[in-house]
């Protein structure tokens, strides 16, 4: 499984035109293995949440290419890019995003939910999975107010697993959290890489979260340092 291209970068280039012409990226490229634990560092203002949203593909104005899982993506529509995230890639964010006044089974629930591809039976009895995979499963039927920040990271994560996607993208997921949930995060997504082949991409200024990683991409003005 190792050996299997999770996603390949080419030539990215990204410019800003706000409030001046602006070179963000410089011919970013590199591959990323399937199973693999990859990190993204760099100084503030190095480019790398605008480097993530580009292989999220949220953001489809760059130059290069970007394939994931065997598929070209870069060109696509917006309807196609959403069809094929909401199939292939999971997100963790600094901020949890959770639903406060909703359950944390509804809030893992959710983006199943709204494939309605799957019963209702079916993505409960897949939440509650997620959720003992991350220890929450008494929790459930609490609200996510009632929980700590990480616990509610957590469940942010059983969240971003609910499609079985086999990418999980993180823009700086241990942020918010104190050393301890932090490591219990890294361990999370450690976990997944090596029981589940699920490959992780993450943005991180935590450089304990980096060093233990399988690889670092390190960047600076733009450009992947060696
Ligand atoms: N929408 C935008 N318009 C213009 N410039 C932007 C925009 N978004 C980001 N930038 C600039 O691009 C550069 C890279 O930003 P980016 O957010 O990718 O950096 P980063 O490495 O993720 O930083 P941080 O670690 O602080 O989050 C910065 O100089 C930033 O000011």
């Amino acid at each position: 499984m190792k050996n299997k291209i999770a996603l390949k970068a080419d030539h990215i280039v990204k410019y800003f035109y706000e409030p001046e012409k602006f070179q963000v990226l410089k011919d970013i490229g590199f591959e990323v293995k399937t199973g693999e634990f990859l990190t993204l560092t760099g100084k503030s203002g190095s480019g790398k949440s605008t480097l993530l949203y580009i292989l999220s593909t949220m953001d489809t104005s760059y130059e290069g290419s970007l394939v994931i899982n065997n598929e070209l993506l870069t060109g696509r529509s917006q309807n196609q890019l959403a069809a094929f995230r909401n199939e292939h890639i999971g997100f963790v964010f600094q901020f949890h995003y959770l639903l406060l006044d909703f359950t944390v089974l509804d809030n893992v629930m959710l983006p199943a939910l709204k494939l309605n591809k799957k019963s209702k039976e079916e993505i409960e009895h897949k939440a509650y999975e997620n959720l003992k995979l991350l220890g929450l499963e008494n929790q459930a039927l609490k609200m996510a107010n009632k929980l700590s920040g990480g616990q509610q990271q957590r469940v942010a994560i059983a969240r971003a697993l609910i499609n079985d996607p086999s990418i999980i993208m993180g823009d700086e997921p241990t942020g918010n959290l104190d050393s301890k949930n932090t490591r219990n995060v890294f361990d999370i997504f450690k976990q997944l890489t090596r029981e589940k082949g699920q490959t992780i991409i993450a943005v991180t200024h935590d450089d304990d979260f980096a060093r233990n990683s399988d690889r670092v991409i390190d960047l600076s003005d733009g450009k992947i340092v060696q």
